[in-house]
């Protein structure tokens, strides 16, 4: 991990020494965990403050004001936890519901969020099964988990009510929003990613229905 990528992501997320301890726990744990656990891909732990981190709060600025966040299939936390951590000082409602199916990520979920006092709550359980259970969410995300047209077929109840999805993609974005819209319909924009020249996220919002 290099110190200057830390210090630079803490500068640019302008967060208080108390937010920034509690990133620092998260990477911590995260480094632990992994040695025994395998929670990220190996290659991505040096550069945890800008492939995860940095990668993670700009989804912020993407929805303004939102504090109910869900996210799904979120691994070691990623972009969940970090911004259930991070986005509690500007946002004190901030609260993120994280699903994960699998046993030893939950359990690094659970420990970690209580370490960090994150505002989160972890369902260990497959999205299928739990989706159908979140009301009031504001935005729903999720990274690396699945081609949109399934992550729009998972969340389209949510989306069909007003919460906005939130999906970083690379350059499969557009050959995905092509394929989405074969079966959906709904308003789209892609947000460069400030961490990777080639990605973007992609914002769904008004699904109004699915096509016949
Ligand atoms: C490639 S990882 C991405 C993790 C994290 N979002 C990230 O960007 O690093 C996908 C995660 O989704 C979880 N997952 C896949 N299918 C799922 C399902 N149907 N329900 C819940 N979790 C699922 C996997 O266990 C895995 O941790």
């Amino acid at each position: 991990m290099s110190a200057s990528d830390r210090d630079r992501v803490l500068a640019a997320a302008a967060v208080s020494r108390e937010t920034a301890a509690a990133l620092d726990l998260y990477v911590a744990q995260l480094a632990r965990w992994q040695t025994v656990k395998n929670l990220v891909g190996p290659s991505t732990l040096p550069e945890v403050w800008t492939r995860h981190i940095a990668d993670s709060l700009q989804l912020l600025d993407a929805a303004p004001g939102a504090t109910r966040w869900l996210d799904l299939g979120s691994g070691a936390g990623i972009p969940g936890l970090i911004l259930a951590i991070a986005g509690r000082e500007a946002r004190p409602q901030m609260q993120v519901d994280l699903v994960e199916s699998n046993a030893r990520k939950g359990a690094f979920l659970q420990e970690t969020a209580r370490l960090t006092g994150a505002s989160a709550r972890i369902h260990v359980s497959r999205i299928e099964s739990v989706i159908g259970r979140f009301t009031g969410v504001e935005v729903v995300c999720a990274r690396a988990l699945a081609p949109l047209p399934q992550l729009l077929a998972w969340t389209a109840p949510l989306l069909k009510s007003g919460t906005i999805g939130l999906f970083p993609k690379g350059r499969e974005a557009q050959s995905e929003l092509t394929a989405a819209r074969e079966t959906w319909t709904f308003e789209a924009d892609v947000i460069p990613s400030r961490t990777d020249s080639s990605a973007g996220i992609v914002r769904i919002s008004s699904l109004s229905g699915q096509l016949p």
